[in-house]
């Protein structure tokens, strides 16, 4: 600010980068450099003589000094100058690596990374724990302790011999610190009762997935077990249970209002149903015998009255078969309570976690009080589940015979290409293929239905099994099936996964599922413990080019016949030089993660729940 009567200077900017004075402005002083100035200072000292000699060598010295500083600051000017132009230099430098790196990268290389950050944007989604486990901050750290040693022979193994054992049964596994596989049921000190009736069923040996995962389980360990359908895993996961159950009512008998032990989750009622009745014919085994006590074991799912068994309830209960509603709605009546609880697996688990059980997962593990052990059981278990478990679990150890989701190799897998209004004629023709049993499927509950109207007027033996049937029909459907008193069961697949029925011959699928994954899980309803299938499956123009280019892949990995038809179907992810790895949510290996048919659905569903929630007001 300028005092008040003295004239300001005032700049106008001019088009020129020099600054022009203001025609008025008098006051004007030219600027003069400071060398100039300290020349022009010198010389008029050096006119004062030799009397001023004294205030020469002291301005000298100050002009020396200042030009000292002005050097200073020079050499300062330049090295910030230096170090930004080498930070911009670096920078650019960095950014043209980063391009020529990114202009390098393959396709596939690319596609790797888009597909790990979607996976990793799932992995986020919350632990498998329970709500109150979470809340709580609670985290199970501890293995459960359990009394189980293998034999001595076996401990005295080398870490070689037990890998050379794994290899052999095309066994791998994870984790640390792993029980060794042991080949006989003897040495895994099974009950003699028992091993007699598993005998008398024709089970001798164990299967892969039986004489490592046994092992594992036996220790208490938390465990992913997956291998091939129809190879055994319900006894992988049962025997254990069974064994600490006998083990805590050896100890202290159960009484009315005490147990469960250990509780097996399953997400289809018939599977509830049929893991219970293995369940009762083992534990009946053992007590039988007159050396075991008798293990108590509750069914609970929808669908059947629980006043049929509340001979169970009234007893100590050792064992809980259930599905996840019906298991949820007992909890909360109190009809029986976690707090000694310690066992809990889930069959079919990517299943389970994936078809919207996943809360009700979390619920029921907010009933435990204790620590717990925790499997996770099936054919088909893609990564994403596999990383979303392994934080869920303490230590756990993963079983994988085969990969993950391959196809059953003991079944034929013929493809066929069917006009759509070809398909009921022809399924005649192709039941001639082999002698019953056969199922059909298809995921279409109207079609299921058509179909089998169509074989009883044509005087098959047909009975249908499906999702909207009721508990009693359904029931009915299996039973006669499985006495062999029908021929022909025709059913929806999620109806009839995991389904354990008598030497199937053949399984006709009458329309490909979207999913490869449940394919694998339908054609291995036949060629189960060791015997062999034929599943033919029924394609045509309505079948979506990528399910075409799953199931391309599959045939080949199993070493099965690829028909022309699918032979010419090229993978797009080929011509672009993308990444050709399988699906980690799926496991299908005809696409990648961004075109999963499963996660565009598992999308829909949320956003339907989200939608659903919104027109009720949006929930409490
Ligand atoms: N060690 C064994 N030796 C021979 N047969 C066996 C053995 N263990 C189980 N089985 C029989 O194999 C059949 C299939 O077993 P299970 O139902 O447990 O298969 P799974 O692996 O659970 O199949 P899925 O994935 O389709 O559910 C059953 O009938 C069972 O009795």
């Amino acid at each position: 600010m300028s005092a008040p009567g003295q004239k300001r200077r005032r700049y106008t900017r001019s088009p020129s980068p020099t600054y022009k004075l203001d025609e008025e402005d008098d006051s004007y002083e030219p600027y003069i450099p400071v060398a100039k100035r300290r020349e022009a200072k010198l010389a008029k000292l050096s006119s004062y003589g030799a009397s001023a000699q004294k205030d020469k060598a002291k301005l000298a010295k100050e002009a020396e000094e200042e030009r000292e500083d002005e050097e200073l600051e020079e050499e300062r000017r330049r090295e910030k100058t230096r170090k930004e132009r080498t930070l911009l230099v670096e920078a650019q430098e960095v950014h043209s690596r980063k391009n020529a790196e990114d202009a390098q990268k393959t396709e596939a290389e690319k596609a790797d990374e888009a597909d790990a950050q979607i996976l990793a944007a799932i992995a986020s989604r919350k632990k498998l724990a329970s709500d109150m486990e979470l809340a709580k901050g609670i985290e199970y750290t501890e293995t459960l302790k359990t009394t189980w040693r293998p034999p001595k022979h076996v401990r005295e193994r080398t870490d070689e011999q037990n890998a050379k054992i794994r290899e052999k049964h095309h066994i791998i596994v994870d984790g640390e610190d792993i029980a060794p596989p042991i080949d006989s049921f003897a040495d895994m000190k099974i009950p003699v009762p028992l091993l007699k009736f598993l005998k008398t069923k024709r089970i001798t040996e164990p299967t892969p997935i039986q004489l490592q995962g046994l092992t594992v389980a036996f220790s208490g360990r938390d465990m992913i077990g997956i291998a091939f359908t129809g190879s055994g895993k319900t006894l992988a996961f049962c025997l254990p249970l069974i064994m600490l159950a006998l083990e805590d009512e050896v100890k202290l008998p159960f009484t009315r209002g005490e147990g469960p032990v250990g509780v097996i989750l399953c997400p289809s009622r018939e599977l509830a149903s049929q893991t219970y009745e293995n369940i009762l014919q083992w534990t009946e085994a053992l007590a039988s015998s007159g050396d075991y006590p008798r293990l108590n074991t509750l069914l609970c799912m929808g669908g059947i009255s629980m006043g049929e068994q509340s001979h169970v309830l009234n007893k100590g209960l050792h064992i809980i078969v259930a599905t996840p509603g019906r298991l949820i709605d007992m909890l909360e009546k109190k009809k029986f309570n976690f707090d000694s609880c310690k066992y809990m697996c889930m069959d079919e688990a990517d299943r389970m976690v994936d078809l919207g059980f996943e809360e009700d997962v979390r619920n029921i593990m907010s009933f435990f009080k204790r620590q717990r052990q925790t499997l996770l059981f099936s054919a088909t278990m893609p990564r994403k589940i596999q990383d979303f478990a392994q934080q869920s679990l303490v230590r756990p150890v993963l079983v994988n015979v085969g990969r993950a989701g391959a196809a059953n190799l003991d079944v034929l897998q013929v493809v066929e290409y069917v006009k759509q209004e070809a398909k009921m004629v022809y399924l005649l023709e192709c039941l001639q293929k082999t002698a019953p049993p056969v199922i059909i499927f298809s995921d279409n509950k109207n079609e299921v239905d058509d179909i089998q109207e169509y074989l009883l007027l044509k005087g098959i033996e047909a009975v249908a099994i499906h999702g909207s049937k009721s508990q009693e029909e359904r029931q009915y459907a299996i039973k006669s099936f499985k006495s062999g008193a029908k021929d022909v069961m025709v059913a929806s697949g999620v109806a009839s996964k995991g389904l354990d029925f008598n030497d199937i011959q053949h399984v006709i699928i009458f329309s490909m599922p979207k999913e490869i994954e449940d394919y694998v899980h339908q054609i291995g309803r036949t060629g189960r413990s060791g015997k062999t299938g034929i599943a033919t499956t029924f394609v045509n123009m309505n079948t979506p080019e990528q399910t075409l280019l799953d199931l391309k892949y599959l045939l080949m990995e199993a070493g099965q016949k690829v028909p022309p038809f699918l032979q010419t179907i090229e993978d797009p992810r080929a011509a672009q030089g993308g990444s050709l790895k399988g699906c980690p949510v799926c496991g299908g290996l005809g696409h990648g993660i961004s075109n999963c048919p499963k996660l565009e659905d598992a999308q829909r569903r949320t956003m339907a729940s989200h939608r659903s929630s919104q027109d009720v007001g949006g929930g409490y």
